[in-house]
């Protein structure tokens, strides 16, 4: 089996709602986000001989992911007020608003799913949220 690694970060604003604790008030982090894709199999002849995929393609598709977070106020949908949202949207920040918690954990499951959605053989997500903790996510075997 063959696994290719891929990453890139993004700096973001987040914070979470309904959580006893100081991540409850916004603050930052630098997100490293690591993707990992799978094959048995390697391509044989012409251009992508003896890859797997070319790094290149995978590595546009990790940087365009993260980079659609970059400096961005991360909130979960309903968890802010209509008019403070509408209000930071009128002043110009930018937003991007997400249907999970923005944990470490959802956030590499949510980043596997996309990347597979784009026909990546995925084999693991994962997500550093400070440099000393990370969320991983794969599959679990089918038996
Ligand atoms: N399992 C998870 N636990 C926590 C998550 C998470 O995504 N998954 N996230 C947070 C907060 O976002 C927080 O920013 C990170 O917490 P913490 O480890 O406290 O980070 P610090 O680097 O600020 O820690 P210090 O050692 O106090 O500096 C919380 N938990
Ligand atoms: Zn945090």
């Amino acid at each position: 089996m063959y696994i290719l690694k891929a990453e890139h970060s993004f700096d973001s604003a987040h914070f979470l709602a309904n959580y006893e604790g100081k991540c409850s008030n916004i603050h930052g982090h630098r997100w490293r986000v690591i993707i990992e894709v799978q094959s048995e199999n390697l391509i044989d002849g012409g251009q992508l001989d003896g890859m797997v995929i070319d790094f290149g393609d995978l590595k546009k598709d990790v940087r365009a992911l993260a980079d659609s977070y970059d400096h961005a106020f991360i909130i979960q949908k309903g968890t802010m007020r209509k008019e403070t949202l509408e209000c930071i949207i009128e002043d110009g920040f930018k937003i991007v608003e997400v249907e999970f918690r923005p944990t470490a954990e959802n956030f590499a499951a949510f980043f596997f799913k996309t990347m597979e959605e784009k026909g990546y053989n995925v084999k693991r997500a994962t997500v550093y949220e400070t440099p000393t903790n990370s969320a991983t996510y794969e599959k679990s075997e089918v038996k």
